[in-house]
Order: structure tokens, then C-alpha cells, then sequence
């Protein structure tokens, strides 16, 4: 089937996981505090705190929240929740110049060619949608939002459910079959296969400095760069 659309992910796929691991995170965890004491009233940001006190047996002082939640970013745990107000404190470390945001010199390239060719481009990151905007607004190689048709993060779905992937298709309106899903975990991309997706592991050496070959790349086709994967 021909490929119409690619969906990329972002950590390990278009920007380092150093980056996310040692920026953006230790960005998150060190404003935690300052963030939900100054803006923990705000419905928009009050309705993830109480979540996560939910699900620490329910009411909790937001001193309690704010551990758990760096504990969950020391952990890396994908929770919508948390990915939501990460997603709002790096809105302050991108707006003030502290940080842009890492981009492999392959990635904006390859992304422009391929929409150039006609291919329609999405993201799927565990990051929430306004994260991804972020980052792809103040990335390393400029404004690169408006290449984008379309954003999906985990209010679809768990990136290594196959159901996400089904709902994704149906969201861009494509058989799942004309749809490339780029990602460097092998799982997400078995979930993508399940759901009739194509398939291209993000293998980069500076990420992975152990190649992913034979059984670790579980079958699927593999890529060190974007500018080796073949649409
Ligand atoms: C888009 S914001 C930074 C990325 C992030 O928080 C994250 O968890 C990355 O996960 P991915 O699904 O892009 O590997
Ligand atoms: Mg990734």
C-alpha cells in the first residue's frame, strides 16, 4: 500500500532522549513547587492535581501531590496527568529563552521533503498535544508546527496499545496500512504493526549506542537516521 501519511514520535525519534532526560525534565521538576503554588487554582491545572491525589487515595495537601509528581518524572511514568502540567511549565522555560528544544540537523529536513512530496506529517508523543507545540514551536531548527496535519498524545491511548493506533487511523482518515509510524521502542511500534500501521524503528546511535539488530529489532524495518528511511 502506498504511504499518504507518517506519524512520528518525538524522544529518541526527532529529538534526543538526553534532552527530554536532562532539560526538559529537571526543568519540570525543579518549577513543580512554584508552578502549583502559584497557579494550583486555576481549574485547568486543579482538575490534574486532584487526579493524581485520586489516585493516591484521594484528598492529599498539594505538598503530597507535588512529591508524587516528582517522583513520577524521576520514574519517567508516561501519566496524562503529569505529561499535562509538564506540558504547562515548559510553556515558561520555552517563552523566557531558557531552553529550545533538541532536533536531530536530519529530522527538519526529512519532514519537509516528505510533506513536500505530499505526505501528510502527525505526531504521536507521550508529551501532551500543547508540549508538542512547544517543542516543535521552539526547536533548534525554527518554528516547524506548520508542517504538521495533526497531534495525538496519550488522551487517544497507551503508545504501546494496539487500539490507539486503530483510533489514530480512523482520526487521520487514512487505512491504517497508508499510514509509516516512526518510533525508537520496539514496543510501540509491534502495537502500530497489530494495528495494520507500517513500520520504521528509529535506531540512532547516539541514543542507542548498542544497535538494535536481529531479534531486538522484532521484525520490524530499521533506520539509524531519518534520512534513511524510505517512504
Ligand atoms: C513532547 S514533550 C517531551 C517528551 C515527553 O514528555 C515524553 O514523555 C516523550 O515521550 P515520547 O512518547 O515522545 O517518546
Ligand atoms: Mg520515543
Amino acid at each position: 500500500m502506498p504511504i499518504r501519511a507518517i506519524l512520528t514520535d518525538i524522544e529518541g525519534t526527532t529529538s534526543s532522549i538526553s534532552f527530554v532526560k536532562d532539560v526538559l525534565f529537571p526543568y519540570a521538576r525543579r518549577a513543580l513547587p512554584g508552578f502549583v503554588a502559584a497557579r494550583g487554582r486555576e481549574p485547568a491545572v486543579r482538575k490534574w492535581l486532584d487526579a493524581v491525589a485520586l489516585e493516591n487515595g484521594g484528598v492529599c495537601q498539594d505538598s503530597v501531590v507535588v512529591e508524587v509528581l516528582q517522583g513520577w518524572i524521576d520514574q519517567d511514568r508516561k501519566h496524562t496527568a503529569l505529561k499535562a502540567l509538564q506540558g504547562m511549565i515548559w510553556a515558561d522555560g520555552y517563552k523566557s529563552a531558557d531552553f529550545t528544544s533538541h532536533m536531530y540537523p536530519d529530522a527538519a529536513p526529512a519532514l519537509r521533503q516528505w510533506k513536500d512530496q505530499g505526505q501528510r506529517l502527525y505526531v504521536y508523543s507521550s508529551g501532551s498535544v500543547p508540549a508538542q507545540r512547544l517543542l516543535f514551536g521552539h526547536s533548534d531548527a525554527g518554528d516547524l508546527t506548520g508542517l504538521f496535519s495533526g497531534w495525538f498524545d496519550t488522551e487517544v491511548g497507551g503508545k504501546r496499545e494496539r487500539d490507539s493506533y486503530a483510533r489514530i487511523a480512523e482520526s487521520i482518515g487514512l487505512p491504517a496500512g497508508e499510514i509509516l509510524f516512526l518510533s525508537d521502542v520496539v514496543e510501540e511500534l509491534d502495537a502500530a504493526r497489530e494495528a495494520g500501521l507500517a513500520t520504521v524503528l528509529i535506531d540512532r546511535l547516539d541514543d542507542y549506542p548498542q544497535p538494535r539488530e536481529g531479534e531486538a529489532t522484532h521484525g520490524h524495518t530499521r533506520a539509524v537516521s531519518f534520512a534513511q528511511v524510505e517512504v
